[in-house]
């Protein structure tokens, strides 16, 4: 029997298998990630998130994303925040002061991320910068970035955002986020030809100039109680079109989150909570 010992986390409700692969950072097979992910003979979880080796020099490690259908992402808001936890843990057990000034990298496939504990349960993550390039999206049969692209669903056609975040989101600005159709229209929106890999499909609501309510039907997953990235996607999007200010609160069905994004170059600070819930073993 192979023992598996992992740790069950979750970010504002988006919740995660963590596996230290430290000393084994060869990737996960998705019928391994399908059968930690499935909610009735497995674990059960939103992603699987496996700590690395950093990649980067000065960064204390790096992770990556595997979502429950098995598949592989780029960026996950929710989990950085979960891994960084994880690795404070044990330094936390030894001297919680210091590790309330602390302030660390890891690294993601999408690039090398600041990490800065602001309690020991809350952290911001130094997100990255946003981008609006179609090409790198990737969004297809558009040129040049576009505060919103004309997408044709049948006979309809919706304004839709899009954004990576290194991963991609696309962003569709609601008047009622409870009413949105995110379990119908998610999957349509993942399934457009307009998006060769797929996405994240946010469906926001505008409440004020420093508060949206979010839903995201993600990519690999389905709707989630959040997602970090995604609530990252939908307040660019909306900075850039000057409907809110560029510092907000995210209110997503599972927790609220902060983002800031100061001006056009800086990169999107996250911040939010994270939790352990459990530490176990996987007998596959
Ligand atoms: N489903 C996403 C990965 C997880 C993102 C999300 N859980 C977050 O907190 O950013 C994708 O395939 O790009």
């Amino acid at each position: 029997m192979h023992a598996l010992r992992f740790t069950k986390m979750h970010g504002a409700g988006n919740d995660f298998v963590v596996l230290d692969r430290r000393h084994d950072a060869a990737p996960l097979d998705p019928a391994l990630c399908r059968a930690l992910a499935d909610r009735r003979t497995g674990i059960g979880c939103d992603q699987i998130l496996t700590i690395e080796p950093p990649r980067s020099i000065g960064a204390a490690a790096s992770y990556r994303i595997w979502n429950a259908d098995g598949s592989s992402s780029q960026q996950c808001g929710n989990g950085a925040r979960c891994v960084a936890a994880w690795m404070l843990r044990d330094s936390v057990a030894l001297d919680p002061e210091r590790c309330l000034a602390d302030h660390f990298e890891l690294d993601s496939p999408a690039g090398t991320h600041a990490v800065d504990v602001l309690d020991l349960h809350h952290y911001r993550i130094a997100m990255g910068r946003p981008i609006f390039a179609p090409a790198r999206i990737p969004l297809l049969g558009f040129d040049a970035p576009q505060s919103e692209y004309a997408l044709t669903f049948g006979g309809e056609t919706l304004a839709v955002g899009a954004v990576s975040m290194g991963n991609p989101h696309a962003v569709i600005e609601v008047d009622d986020v409870d009413a949105a159709p995110v379990a119908n229209f998610g999957p349509v929106l993942q399934r457009h030809a307009a998006f060769p890999e797929s996405v994240n499909a946010g469906f926001a609501q505008v409440v004020a100039r420093d508060r949206i309510r979010l839903r995201v039907y993600e990519r690999g997953v389905g709707e989630t109680l959040a997602c970090g990235s995604g609530a990252c996607a939908a307040a660019v999007v909306l900075m850039r079109r000057g409907r809110v200010d560029r510092d907000i609160a995210v209110e997503l069905p599972g927790g609220t989150l902060r983002i800031a994004w100061p001006d056009d170059d800086a990169e999107v600070a996250m911040s939010g909570p994270t939790a352990f819930v459990f530490e176990g073993e996987w007998w596959s």
